[in-house]
């Protein structure tokens, strides 16, 4: 059975979990607990493939065991990057994550350097207060080889779910070979990473 690893970044009260919820869930429930990081686990049947999905949803505040996001970066098969489209200073954030993903990736081996990265706009229900405007997030994804969607967790149910099976897809397809990259380091020194990384927190839905 495949395992994805999809890691949800993005600055603070974006909508990191509420995307990852209305998702697993189908709900949004409008506030979210913030103070710790976790991954949430669910078994999932994608064009007839079973596959464990790990979903990483990281803690903005200080927390105890925190993760870097280089961290972050080396674990997961591919990202979901997020900003807020009413909040300018999360773009900048985004873009700044988007910029070290593609850095790391060349950091590692060129041929990582077309990772899995999707840029959502979020919020995209408050347009009327909007500070980013659909091009300029447009524009950063064609620059960095992003999928871009500008979606809302709170009103868009389908195109959240969308978003998450697209990337899962594509995911589950990169999969074998980023197997094949992880082998020389041997499987056990991975868990050890993984649980060094992100202590035993996990959930499941
Ligand atoms: N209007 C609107 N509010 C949203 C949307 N998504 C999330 N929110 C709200 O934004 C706030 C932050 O959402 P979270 O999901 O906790 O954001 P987060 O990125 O996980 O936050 P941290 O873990 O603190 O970084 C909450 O009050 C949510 O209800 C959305 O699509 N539209």
């Amino acid at each position: 059975m495949n395992d994805i690893k999809l890691a949800v970044l993005g600055g603070e009260g974006v909508g990191k979990s509420a995307l990852i919820v209305r998702f697993l869930t189908r709900r949004f429930i409008g506030e979210y607990a913030s103070s710790s990081e976790c991954i949430y686990r669910k078994r999932l049947s994608i064009d007839g493939r079973q596959l464990n999905l790990e979903l990483y949803d990281p803690c903005s505040q200080a927390c105890e065991g925190k993760s870097t996001l280089t961290d972050q970066i080396h674990w997961a098969d591919g990202f979901v990057v997020v900003y807020d489209i009413s909040d300018r200073s999360s773009f900048i954030k985004a873009k700044a994550v988007v910029h070290l993903i593609r850095e790391l990736n060349l950091g590692v081996a060129k041929r990582d350097a077309d990772t899995l990265v999707f840029l959502v706009g979020n919020k995209q229900d408050l347009c009327h207060v909007r500070e980013v405007r659909r091009e300029e997030g447009q524009r950063l994804a064609a620059e960095s080889r992003c999928q871009f969607y500008e979606l809302s967790a709170a009103e868009h149910y389908q195109e959240v779910v969308l978003m998450f099976s697209k990337m899962v897809h594509n995911a589950s397809l990169g999969g074998k070979a980023k197997e094949r990259r992880r082998r020389p380091s041997g499987s056990k020194s991975m868990a050890k990473l993984i649980n060094n990384v992100f202590g035993k927190r996990r959930k499941s839905v």
